[in-house]
């Protein structure tokens, strides 16, 4: 495959997916596509699947049904993947520095190089003063920035985020979900976000794929909302509430079908 060829391939694509634990079935026929650099939003309501979606197109869970095929990298210096939660996980015996490195430890890189990819990936969230600070040191928000640069600086394909920004409060939360706006433009990662909450999914996204119950039986996707705003002052764009209106309403007629 030429390198024109590549960029034009999905970076992930999952078909038919039915997944659940045991004998129950949480999600069904699940399709999605992924193309290069593009960043989907997955929100439903609390238990509908989400992060057990996430967690199957990371290839952590096997899906009872159905495949996903992430496009695996060859390159020695980079990771087809990577993953942020909700809570930063750093280990606090490790400077931030060090913190951003450990995922690095696999690669095929030198410790100087480790070093200076962890040094360009905290300047990319604007940490790079921050490098020798302990982790305990740092605000919350400061400490997620961190999970992002480690996440970032084995230059995943795919960017898996779990709810990465619901554990902090709503200024902080704020001023991230910007930086994640002009983070993208930094970031060859396509992205996958999970959230809850409706307003997030399309402040960052180019697609929101809404899951919900369609009557009895496990849930699937009931929606896929194109979020065809400029990402620059999407907030105050006349069509944001018309997006956020539209999910809502999915949501909601979900959840009527389903007490019906
Ligand atoms: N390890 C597990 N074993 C059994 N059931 C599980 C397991 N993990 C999740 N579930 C069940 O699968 C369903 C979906 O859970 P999941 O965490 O994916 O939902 P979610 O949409 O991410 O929820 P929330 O928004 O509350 O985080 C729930 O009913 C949950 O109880």
């Amino acid at each position: 495959m030429n390198r024109h060829e590549s960029a034009s391939q999905p970076v992930l694509k999952a078909q038919g997916l039915s997944l659940g634990f045991g004998a129950d079935t949480v999600l069904e026929g699940v399709d999605l596509d992924l193309a290069p650099q593009e960043f989907v939003a997955i929100v439903g309501a609390s238990g509908v699947g989400k992060s057990t979606l996430l967690r199957a197109l990371a290839g952590l869970l096997k899906p009872q049904h159905g495949q996903v095929a992430l496009r695996k990298d060859t390159a020695p210096d980079k990771r087809s993947w990577s993953m942020v939660f909700q809570a930063p996980r750093l280990f606090p015996w490790r400077r931030v520095h060090r913190n951003v490195e450990l995922g690095l430890e696999g690669l095929k890189l030198s410790r100087r190089e480790r070093r200076q990819r962890a040094l360009e990936t905290l300047s990319l969230v604007d940490l790079a003063d921050y490098a020798e600070r302990w982790p305990g040191t740092l605000s919350g928000g400061q400490q997620q920035r961190v999970g992002i640069a480690r996440a970032l600086a084995v230059r995943p394909d795919v960017l898996f985020m779990d709810e990465p920004f619901s554990a902090l409060d709503a200024i902080t939360r704020r001023r991230l979900q910007a930086e994640l706006v002009a983070l993208r433009t930094r970031t060859e990662a396509a992205i996958v976000f999970v959230t809850h909450d409706i307003e997030e999914a399309v402040l960052l996204a180019d697609r929101v794929i809404v899951l919900g119950k369609r009557g009895e039986g496990p849930a699937g996707v009931v929606a896929r909302v194109d979020i065809d705003l400029p990402l620059e002052g999407r907030r105050e764009h006349d069509g944001f509430a018309d997006r956020v209106y539209t999910i809502e309403k999915r949501i909601g007629t979900a959840a009527t079908e389903f007490t019906l």
